[in-house]
């Protein structure tokens, strides 16, 4: 297990490694016209990149040009300094994925799945079965190994997507929209195992559920429109959205046209009405006081403030 303890280590501070992945001004058009990614430049380094966006925004197709699995039709993403469209190979080998449409065969038990996943991925026969005990215990499957995946919860399934893409020990981790479907026990669980397989991996984690990035990501990427609109920490995403996030109490009829006006990202029935949030650059009414900003206030301000943003 010595392998995976160090895998586990501290995550380096940001500034003081030099980026693994670099992506410069990509982008993709697919072949029926329809752009889906533009001029998307980012330096990646080891730690949780969180991407952030609404439906459409284009993070699947960037995870799949990051996966190799596209050719950006504009710029280029370096691995180590190669372009990955010439050589993929370098990454591929140490590339684990977890696509949005993950599917395991249910009549194998997750023990002979991962066996088949490692043959597909041609890694040596000799310590297979050992590499995939170990990717068994890592994502809190070896009880459940030798029974059939059609049988498994959607979390213990995401768990073994991870397993699967943890075979190789890689060191790029792609999860795209990895907690769909799952219930909060199981998204919890799912978080802090992403959190736990950090170390010195970068781990890119695609989704448009804010909490699911909320306690893990080093560092955000938010996508309106296949545009990158922000990157940075967390924190400087919160920054952006002091002052601009409101709450107050209004009556239950007026929640729809307070929905239609303004951006609201919380509403809560009281007994004498609805408290509200919204986040808006000045104070909606008399009555709203300014209140401390969550990173979903944050996300949606951001998201407010360009063209077709709403989550
Ligand atoms: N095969 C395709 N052919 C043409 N257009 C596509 C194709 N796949 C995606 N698109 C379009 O590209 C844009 C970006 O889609 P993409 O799936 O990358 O976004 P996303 O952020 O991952 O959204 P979601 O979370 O809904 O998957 C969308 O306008 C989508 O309709």
């Amino acid at each position: 297990m010595e392998r995976w303890q160090a895998a586990q280590e501290t995550v380096l501070p940001y500034e003081a490694v030099s980026p693994l992945l670099q992506l410069q001004d990509v982008g993709y058009t697919y072949g029926n016209g329809q752009r889906a990614v533009s001029g998307v430049t980012l330096n990646l380094a080891p730690g949780i990149l969180g991407l952030l966006g609404p439906n459409g925004a284009g993070k699947s197709t960037l995870m799949r040009m990051l996966a190799t699995l596209a050719k950006p039709t504009s710029g280029a993403i370096l691995w180590n300094g190669e372009d990955i469209a010439r050589h993929p190979d370098p990454l591929r080998r140490t590339l684990g994925y977890l696509p949005q449409d993950f599917g395991a065969y249910p009549s194998l038990t997750a023990r002979e799945f991962l066996r088949y996943m490692g043959a597909v991925k041609s890694l040596p026969q000799t310590g297979l079965g050992r590499r995939v005990d170990d990717c068994l215990e890592l994502v809190g499957l070896q009880d459940a190994a030798n029974r059939q995946i059609g049988s498994y919860s959607g979390g213990m399934r995401q768990r073994v997507g991870i397993a699967q893409a943890l075979l190789n020990d890689p060191a790029l981790l792609i999860v795209d929209e990895p907690t769909v479907g799952l219930d909060p026990e199981e998204r919890l669980r799912f978080r802090n195992l992403l959190t736990d397989l950090a170390g010195r991996r970068l781990v890119i984690l695609s989704t448009h559920i804010v909490p699911d990035i909320e306690a893990s990501a080093t560092t955000l990427a938010v996508m309106v429109k296949g545009r990158l609109c922000f990157n940075g920490m967390p924190e400087a995403l919160l920054h952006m959205a002091h002052g601009k996030v409101w709450e107050w109490t209004v009556p239950a009829t007026e929640l729809p046209a307070l929905r239609a006006a303004f951006h609201v990202s919380a509403s809560l029935r009281q007994p004498h009405g609805v408290r509200v949030r919204i986040v808006a650059d000045q104070a909606p009414c008399g009555d709203a006081h300014a209140a401390t900003p969550g990173l979903e206030d944050a996300y949606l301000y951001l998201l407010s403030r360009h063209e077709g943003g709403r989550p």
